[in-house]
C-alpha cells in the first residue's frame, strides 16, 4: 500500500486501483490537468467560438478570401445597424460595436479579434469633418445582435429585475406597468398616400399623427436607445410564404423584448442572416422611456407610432411586448392586401389528409387553444395570410394565454413552457419556482411566448393548402348563441364583419354584466383598410375554394354569465372534431329564431340538449329577452357597415345585410 509523506495510508479510490502506471505508482488524480495557466484562461476555454458563418462561395482555395469576406460582412452589418440607429438631426449614425460592454477583455484570451471597439466610420463627402458636437457622438453603442436564447437568459437575469427561471426552465419576466396593449395610444402617420389608402374616422383603429410628430418621437426613442450601455438587435422574417416574406429589424433595450421577438418572428438561418441586407421594416422599442406629453397628438405617456412610408415603428412608454407583435401585424394588414393576399387574425391547423381550418376570434375566444390540437398539424395560432397558393403563418411562434392553464386540458401548451419560452407576468413559488397558473396577482393576461416548433405536431414550414373550413369563434357570455352553427356565405360575411364576442369585465366579487364587443374582421385593432375590403377578399376566396363557414360559441351555456357556465373545453373540442371530420356537413339541421342559424340536432359525444341554448335555460322568458337584446346590439353595430358595398356584386351586399338577426 502506498503511503503519503506524512506516513498515513493513502486513501485509494476505485479508479486509482485499476489504473496503474508502468512504474507502479498510483495517481490519485486520474484526469489530465487543465491547460490553463490562469483563471481567466480557464474561463476562456469554456466557450468555444461559434463556427465561422460565411460559407466560402468563390475563391474557396484561399483562406484569406474567407477571412476577408467575413470581416467585410461584419463591417457591412454594423454599418447597417448604425444607419438604423442614426439620429435624423445629426450627421452620422452612432459608433456601433458588437458585443456586451461588460465582457471587455474576455475575447482577447481566446485569440478572437481585438476587443477594442472598431467603430463604423461614416464618410460624408459633403461635410467637413468637425469635432463631435454632442457627447452622444463620442460614445459607442454596443449591439447585442441576434443573441441566442441562452445568452438572452443571462442578460435578462443579470440586468433585468423580475427575471427568473421557472421550475420547467422558462424565463419568467414582468412587462412593467402595462400588461396588455394600449390601442388608444396607437398612432398612424397620415400623409397624402395613407390619407387615401387607409381607413380613418369612426370605428377605425387608426388615429392620426403627422410626420413631424413621428420624427420627434423617433428621435426621442433613438436618443434613448443610443444613451444606453447596449441595445439588442434582432434581424428576422415575417411570413412563411417565402415569396412574400418581410425582413424586420427590432431594436430594443431589454433582453425580454429580444427573446420575445426571437420566439415570435421567423428565425433566419445563418445563411439567410448573412444575406439579410437592409430590413424592410424597423421597430424602435424604447418602451421603458415615456413619450413627452407636451408633444402634439400625445394623450398619455405611452405612444405606439407607425409610419408606413418610412417603414418604421416607434414604441415609447410601454414595455408590453405584444405591441411589437401586433404592430407588425398591422403592417402586414397594409402590405399584403396590396398584393392580393388576405391577412387574417386567425389560428390555422391542418388534418393528416391536408384539410386546413382557420379559427377566427377576438382575444380569449380560443384561437390558440383550439388550433393547438394533438390530432392535427399546427400551422399557426394567431396571424396568417391567404394567397393564391394557400395559407401561410406570418409568425414563427405562438403566444398563449396562461390563466388557469392545466396540463390535462392543454397538454401541448403546457409542455411548450420550457427553456427558451418567455412567461409574462405569472406568479411562482419563490423557492421551487413552480408557476401557479391560477394566480392573477399581476394580471389576468398572463402569457407564454414560445417558438412554434415547441409544439410537437407543428407543420414546418408553416404553410398549407386552401382552407376547407372557416370557424368563427365567439365567447358569448350572454349564453344565447348555439355551441355550433353552420353558416352560408352571406352569414359568414355578416359575422366576420361583426366580429362579436362578449367578455366579462372584471371577474371579482359579484355578478357583472357581460360586455358585448364588436371588432370588425375579428381584429379591428389591427386592420388598416376598411373592413369591407378584407371581407370581400374573404368572400371571394371562400367561394373560389369552396370553404364552409361555422360559428362556434366557446362561451356560456345554461344561462348567461352568473347563471350558466362556460361550455366545457372537451365539448368544444368534440364540436371542432366533427367539423374537421365532415360529420357536421351531413348532420340534420334546424333553424333558430332571430339569428336564423342552422344548428345540428346531434353530435357524437355531446348531450343533444345543449345544442339548442333554449333547452339549457330554466327561465325561458329570460332567454328570449337576452336573445333579443343581443340581436339588437348586432343590428346597431352593423349600421355603420350598411352603406358600404362588399365587392363588385351588390346582390351579395344585400344578402349579407339580410343574413343578420331578424326580429
Ligand atoms: N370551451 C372553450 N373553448 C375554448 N377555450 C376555452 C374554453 N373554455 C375555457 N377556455 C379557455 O379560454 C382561453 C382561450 O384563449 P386563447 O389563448 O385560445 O385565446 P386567443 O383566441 O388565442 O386570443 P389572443 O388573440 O388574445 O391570443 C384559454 O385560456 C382556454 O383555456
Ligand atoms: O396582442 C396581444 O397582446 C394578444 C393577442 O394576441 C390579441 O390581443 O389578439
Ligand atoms: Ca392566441
Ligand atoms: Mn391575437
Amino acid at each position: 500500500m502506498a503511503s503519503t509523506p506524512n506516513g498515513l495510508a493513502r486513501i485509494e479510490t476505485h479508479g486509482a486501483k485499476t489504473k496503474k502506471h508502468e512504474n507502479g505508482i498510483c495517481h490519485d488524480d486520474s484526469s489530465a490537468p487543465v491547460r490553463a495557466q490562469t483563471i481567466d484562461e480557464l474561463h476562456s476555454l469554456q466557450r468555444k467560438r461559434s463556427a465561422p458563418t460565411t460559407p466560402i462561395k468563390d475563391g474557396a482555395s484561399s483562406p484569406f478570401a474567407a477571412a476577408l469576406s467575413e470581416e467585410e460582412r461584419q463591417r457591412q452589418q454594423l454599418q447597417s445597424i448604425s444607419a438604423s440607429l442614426a439620429s435624423l438631426t445629426r450627421e452620422t449614425g452612432p459608433k456601433v460595436v458588437r458585443g456586451d460592454p461588460a465582457r471587455k477583455g474576455e475575447a482577447a484570451a481566446k485569440g478572437a479579434p481585438s476587443p477594442h471597439p472598431q467603430p463604423v466610420h461614416h464618410h460624408h463627402p459633403h461635410v467637413t469633418p468637425t469635432i463631435a458636437v454632442s457627447d452622444s457622438s463620442l460614445k459607442f453603442t454596443h449591439v447585442l445582435y441576434n443573441l441566442s436564447p441562452a445568452e438572452l437568459y443571462e442578460q435578462a437575469i443579470k440586468y433585468e429585475k423580475g427575471s427568473f427561471i421557472t421550475s420547467t426552465g422558462a424565463l419568467a419576466t414582468l412587462s412593467g406597468a402595462k400588461t396588455g396593449r394600449s390601442p388608444r395610444d396607437k398612432r398612424i402617420v397620415k400623409d397624402e398616400a395613407s390619407a387615401q389608402e387607409l381607413w380613418w374616422g369612426k370605428g377605425s383603429p387608426n388615429i392620426e399623427m403627422d410626420e413631424h410628430t413621428f420624427l420627434t418621437n423617433r428621435e426621442r426613442a433613438v436618443d434613448y436607445l443610443n444613451s444606453l450601455d447596449k441595445v439588442f438587435v434582432n434581424d428576422q422574417f415575417l411570413n412563411w410564404d417565402t415569396e412574400n416574406r418581410i425582413k424586420v429589424r427590432i431594436i430594443s433595450a431589454r433582453a425580454y423584448h429580444s427573446l420575445f421577438m426571437h420566439n415570435m418572428c421567423i428565425r433566419p438561418t445563418e445563411e439567410e442572416l448573412e444575406e439579410f441586407g437592409t430590413p424592410d421594416f424597423t421597430i424602435y422599442n424604447a418602451g421603458q422611456f415615456p413619450c413627452n406629453r407636451y408633444t402634439h397628438y400625445m394623450t398619455s405617456s405611452t405612444s405606439v407610432d407607425i409610419n408606413l412610408a418610412r417603414r418604421e415603428m416607434v414604441i415609447l412608454g410601454t414595455q408590453y411586448a405584444g405591441e411589437m407583435k401586433k404592430g407588425l401585424f398591422g403592417v402586414m394588414h397594409y402590405l399584403m392586401p396590396r398584393r392580393g393576399i388576405l391577412s387574417l387574425h386567425s389560428g390555422c391547423n391542418m388534418g393528416k389528409q391536408g384539410d386546413v381550418a382557420l379559427f377566427f376570434g377576438l382575444s380569449g375566444t380560443g384561437k390558440t387553444t383550439l388550433s393547438t390540437d394533438h390530432n392535427r398539424l399546427l400551422i399557426g395560432d394567431d396571424e396568417h395570410c391567404w394567397s393564391d397558393t394557400g395559407v401561410s403563418n406570418i409568425e414563427g411562434g405562438c403566444y398563449a394565454k396562461c390563466i388557469d392553464l392545466s396540463q390535462e386540458k392543454e397538454p401541448d401548451i403546457w409542455n411548450a413552457i420550457k427553456f427558451g419560452t418567455v412567461l409574462e407576468n405569472v406568479v411562482f413559488d419563490e423557492h421551487t419556482r413552480e408557476v401557479d397558473y391560477t394566480d392573477k396577482s399581476v394580471t389576468e393576461n398572463t402569457r407564454a411566448a414560445y417558438p412554434i416548433e415547441y409544439i410537437p405536431n407543428a407543420k414546418i414550414p408553416c404553410v398549407g393548402p386552401h382552407p376547407k373550413n372557416v370557424i368563427l369563434l365567439a365567447c358569448d357570455a350572454f349564453g344565447v348563441l348555439p355551441p355550433v352553427s353552420k353558416l352560408n356565405l352571406p352569414q359568414t360575411m355578416y359575422h366576420f364583419i361583426s366580429g362579436y364576442t362578449a367578455l366579462v369585465a372584471g371577474t371579482e366579487d359579484g355578478i357583472k354584466e357581460p360586455q358585448a364587443t364588436f371588432s370588425a374582421c375579428f381584429g379591428a385593432a389591427f386592420i388598416m383598410l376598411h373592413p369591407t375590403k378584407y371581407a370581400a377578399m374573404l368572400a371571394e376566396k371562400m367561394q373560389k375554394y369552396g370553404a364552409t363557414g361555422w360559428l362556434v360559441n366557446t362561451g356560456w351555456s345554461g344561462g348567461r354569465y352568473g347563471v350558466g357556465k362556460r361550455i366545457r373545453l372537451p365539448y368544444t373540442r368534440k364540436i371542432i372534431d366533427a367539423i374537421h371530420s365532415g360529420e357536421l356537413l351531413t348532420a340534420n339541421y334546424k333553424k333558430t329564431e332571430v339569428f336564423g342559424l342552422e344548428i345540428p340536432t346531434e353530435i357524437d359525444g355531446i348531450p343533444s340538449e345543449i345544442l339548442d341554448p333554449i333547452n339549457t335555460w330554466t327561465d325561458k322568458g329570460a332567454y328570449k329577452e337576452t336573445l333579443l337584446k343581443l340581436a339588437g346590439l348586432f343590428k346597431k353595430n352593423f349600421e355603420v357597415f350598411a352603406n358600404y358595398k362588399i365587392g363588385g356584386d351588390s346582390s351579395l351586399t344585400d344578402k349579407i345585410l339580410a343574413a343578420g338577426p331578424n326580429f
